[in-house]
């Protein structure tokens, strides 16, 4: 169990990044949902100790980790939202690298290893090419299998699907559930969908602050017979919350939060956690009449 406590960062520039957020992430994943510039990197790169907080704590199994920051980066596997590689060396050459930095120092258990993230990572195959010339979906899947190198109990991995084809997603998305059965996994993205595939739990960050953290389908679940869709075309009252519009077929369509149906030809529809998240939008902003 993770447990952050009152976590605070401000940059240099001033710009206050988060703002005390307190969250408890248990084994599985937990989706981390939030507009852009809303703190999501901020905030794996603290936990990952990559930059300390200004104030708060974080404890690891009850054991506090910033009064060891070393002994959390070896349980902390990391995948950040842009990484690079080196061109003209090998995929493996390359993970055999990045293991010794993390400390694998005894070459058998590091191979035996190596080879473990390859062949969960579907790599096996592609251990000899260069991975500076591997395709988006190929590259994630050696993104976590750097991350996976150490055995870390703890897996941060910001925005992983976002470039993916729908069949690498998919193929991603059974990684990371195999992943995620003995690891915590804090899983941060834009995909909504991502979220509600992937994760028993959400937290929404907006503006460097926690606004809610629950059993994923509960952060929806009230909302069931409050959601209603229809053509935007015709007029509306005024005092309705729309939450989005989208194009269905080259249609405009509403999706709106209410007690009543808006207007003749809405109908009510199943809630989804992108409603209930623009809800949350709308609420931070003050939005809501
Ligand atoms: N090193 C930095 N110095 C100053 N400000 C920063 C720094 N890194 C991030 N910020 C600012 O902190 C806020 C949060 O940024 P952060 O990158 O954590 O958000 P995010 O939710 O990950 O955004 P995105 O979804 O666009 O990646 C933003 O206002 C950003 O401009």
């Amino acid at each position: 169990m993770l447990n952050l406590r009152k976590i605070y960062k401000t940059y240099p520039d001033g710009t206050r990044a988060l703002k005390d957020v307190s969250l408890q992430i248990g084994t599985g994943i937990t989706g981390l949902l939030g507009p852009n510039g809303s703190g999501k990197s901020s905030l794996m790169r603290t936990i990952a100790t990559l930059q300390l907080p200004d104030s708060g704590d974080m404890l690891l199994d009850g054991q506090d980790v910033y009064q060891d920051p070393f002994l959390l980066r070896r349980l902390v596997g990391y995948l950040p939202q842009h990484f690079g590689v080196y061109s003209y060396i090998s995929c493996y050459a390359l993970l055999e690298h990045l293991a010794i930095l993390k400390g694998l120092n005894n070459k058998v258990q590091r191979r035996r290893q190596i080879d473990q993230v390859l062949d969960l990572t579907d790599l096996t195959g592609h251990a000899n090419r260069q991975p500076s010339h591997f395709s988006g979906g190929m590259l994630q899947r050696f993104g976590i299998a750097q991350a996976l190198l150490g055995e870390p109990k703890i897996l941060i991995l910001d925005e992983p699907a976002s470039g993916l084809d729908p069949a690498e997603r998919t193929r991603l998305h059974q990684l990371l559930h195999e992943i995620a059965q003995t690891r915590v996994v804090l899983l941060s993205t834009h995909i909504v969908e991502d979220i509600e595939h992937l994760s028993a739990h959400t937290a929404i960050l907006i503006n460097g602050e926690i606004v809610a953290h629950d059993h994923t389908l509960a952060l929806f679940r009230s909302l069931e017979g409050k959601i209603w869709q229809g053509p935007l075309s015709g007029s509306l009252p005024n005092d309705i919350q729309l939450l989005s519009q989208c194009l269905y077929y080259g249609e405009s369509m509403a999706r709106i939060f209410g007690e009543h149906c808006p207007a003749a030809d809405f109908e009510a529809v199943p809630p989804s956690l992108q409603d209930s998240y623009f809800l949350y939008l709308k609420k931070y902003r003050g939005e809501v009449v």
